[in-house]
């Protein structure tokens, strides 16, 4: 039977006694402070009994332990009652009948239940307006799911089971009564779970928690915990929160909710949607997803800065020249394009998910992993950075090539891009953090579709040796002699460090040579995919990954006023062919910066 990746086999830490904890439960009362370990240890208390495993968060620790270091007023109960024993979670997929949720939702849940990640009482729902009946849904899904490919062992089983965990409900975004409706349902699959029936509507989202209610609930031990992912275009997120939230959110455990970028066109639109949104939610249960974070390597980002001392020491202006950020597709919009034209490449790539690896990259050493503490050294990059100047940035447009007898076609060729768009599909951006650390070293960064390859990757190059020795042996181009590591995100993920090293023989010739970590080799188990690991997330209750609203204001001021100005000045794209490297103003930016894009180099590798 597979175990779970994220549980580790565990006695030794279990706690002694799980009355200790009553007592504390006891205590917390009288005073009124609950301490959020309380609730966690005793279910870890119980894993551990009960399985023999502990869960861990994606950060390596077990969760109790993140949480036991803080502790929280008792009328946060999201955080107080995030592992309880015996509870249930049901995750409604709203837009079930979409692109992503076929693509990447339901597979990833599916991965999540054939590697025993998922609670033992769990059930998917998917809703959306298209009529469908729980077994078209499952036929529908199961053409989606895939057996992970180094382990096929009873993997048509596994999927029969899990079909069977999924229903449908369908219905409209704004409609309450048609969410009722799918509360009576989820109730049904709860009570069955839990053995006890149900015991009618529910109508209020913040049932208040009371202390008297957790102990109850942790002596009864059962709670129904619900995750709504809007898998939906963003015109409808505040409809289906206000109604979901007023109908079916969870009368006795946690509630959240997954949202799907865009957050916003830009500050004053990401404003009024986290407004709306908290008119109905609390920040708490909001989770906020930039697939980018769950990415392998974006995740192993602060590993290999802070657990590495070659690294750390080198990690500034003094010994760092530039960091760019590439993203790049091979293919243009596809059948997209009615939803990419009302945003760009700047808003569909740039502004989340290369800002978020930037700011990872960049952020001082948290005070520990706890989600808090990483978000608040990200904001504080994001707050330290230079608004970004339009004299900073190169737009592009891809248009029709023919390669091979192939025609390819050009962006406002795509039938649901309108007429003469000047949307860019590619763009270049020269970004500055303006504190002690960073001061003056450009932070390039690159996205385009319709390129010549598919590949995200951050490249650092660093400082030339000083007084190098072996300057001779280089030439007069320096830069192709200074050490570059290269951070790839996909496809092939890998870290390599470029150095210079002597040719064996009896000469003294130099070359730039790999070290590579390529993780196809040395990691021969297959990478899960980002929407895996950030769902499972956040049914864990882990917000590490998530955006949070104040992230969100900072990343938005910084692209706000260029975003408006390019478009009240109606700036041209300029335009590249469909298949190319993209437009050459690029390398005029990079070249401003005295920077030269590491992917394009002849020593390009
Ligand atoms: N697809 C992708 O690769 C990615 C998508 N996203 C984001 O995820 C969300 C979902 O994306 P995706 O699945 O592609 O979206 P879809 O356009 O496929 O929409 C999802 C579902 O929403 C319903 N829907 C579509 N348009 C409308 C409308 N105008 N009014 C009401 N309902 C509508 C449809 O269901 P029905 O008609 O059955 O109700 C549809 O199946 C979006 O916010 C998108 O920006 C983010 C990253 C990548
Ligand atoms: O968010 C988005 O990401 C995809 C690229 O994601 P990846 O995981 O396949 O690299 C991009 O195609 C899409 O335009 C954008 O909305």
């Amino acid at each position: 039977m597979a175990i779970c990746f994220r549980c580790h086999r565990s006695g030794a830490s279990a706690p002694s006694s799980v009355d200790h904890y009553r007592t504390l439960a006891r205590n917390a009362r009288k005073n009124k402070v609950w301490p959020a370990s309380v609730p966690s240890l005793l279910a870890g208390h119980e894993a551990i009994r009960k399985w023999g495993f502990q869960m861990k968060s994606s950060n390596g620790y077990p969760l109790n332990v993140v949480s036991s270091q803080k502790e929280e007023p008792y009328t946060d109960h999201s955080k107080a009652k995030e592992e309880q024993i015996d509870s249930t979670v049901s995750i409604t997929v709203v837009g079930a009948s979409g692109d992503l949720a076929k693509k990447k939702i339901f597979p990833a849940l599916f991965a999540l239940f054939y590697e025993d990640c998922l609670p033992k009482h769990f059930t998917v729902f998917g809703y959306a307006r298209t009529q469908l009946t729980d077994e078209e849904l499952r036929n529908m899904i199961g053409k989606t799911l895939t057996c992970r490919i180094d382990k096929r062992e009873n993997c048509g089983d596994k999927m029969e089971q899990f079909l069977q965990t999924c229903f449908y409900h369908s219905g409209q975004y704004g409609s309450e009564e048609n969410f009722l409706e799918l509360d009576r349902k989820l109730k049904d699959k709860e009570s069955k779970q839990m053995g006890f029936l149900s015991n009618g509507d529910n109508r209020n989202f913040f049932i208040p928690v009371f202390p008297i209610n957790m102990i109850l609930s942790l002596q009864v031990g059962k709670s129904a915990n619900r995750l709504f992912y809007l898998s939906i275009p963003p015109n409808i997120f505040v409809d289906v929160v206000r109604c979901a939230s007023r109908t079916a959110s969870s009368p006795t455990g946690w509630t959240r909710v997954i949202v799907e970028k865009p957050f916003g066109r830009d500050a004053q639109s990401s404003g009024e949607l986290t407004r709306s949104l908290k008119q109905h939610l609390t920040e708490d249960q909001i989770f906020r997803i930039d697939h980018y974070l769950g990415k392998e390597l974006v995740e192993n980002l602060s590993v290999l800065r802070f657990s590495n001392l070659v690294f750390e020491p080198l990690w500034s202006r003094k010994f760092i020249r530039n960091v760019q950020l590439i993203f790049s597709e091979d293919f243009g919009t596809e059948g997209r394009g009615g939803y990419f034209d009302n945003y760009g490449i700047i808003r569909d790539i740039m502004q989340n998910h290369l800002l978020q690896i930037l700011a990872l990259f960049a952020m001082e050493t948290p005070v520990s992993l706890d989600a808090e503490d990483i978000r608040n050294e990200k904001v504080k990059v994001l707050r330290s950075m230079r608004t970004l100047q339009l004299d900073d940035v190169v737009v592009g447009q891809y248009k029709g090539h023919t390669r091979g007898g192939r025609s390819l076609p050009a962006y406002i060729d795509d039938p649901t891009v309108p007429k003469g768009s000047l949307t860019p599909t590619f763009a270049a951006a020269a970004l500055f953090i303006d504190n002690a650390r960073w001061d003056g070293v450009p932070f390039l960064m690159k996205a385009g579709k319709a390129l010549h390859t598919r590949r995200a990757e951050i490249r650092v190059q660093f400082r030339h040796v000083p007084g190098n020795l072996y300057k001779r042996n280089f030439g007069t181009d320096l830069d192709k002699a200074t050490n570059e590591l290269v951070i790839r995100v996909q496809p092939d993920e890998a870290i390599y460090l470029k150095i210079n090293n002597k040719i064996p023989g009896l000469s003294m010739r130099l070359d730039s040579s790999n070290l590579n970590l390529l993780y196809a080799s040395r990691y021969p188990r297959e990478i899960p995919d980002a929407y895996e690991r950030l769902l499972l997330d956040a049914i864990e209750g882990e917000r590490r990954l998530f955006i949070r609203s104040d992230e969100l204001d900072a990343a938005w001021a910084l692209f706000t006023p260029v975003l408006k100005e390019l478009e009240d000045k109606r700036i041209a794209p300029e335009l590249y062919p469909y298949g190319s490297r993209g437009p050459v103003g690029a390398h005029y930016l990079a070249a401003k910066y005295n920077v030269r894009w590491g992917d394009l180099s002849s020593q390009y590798s």
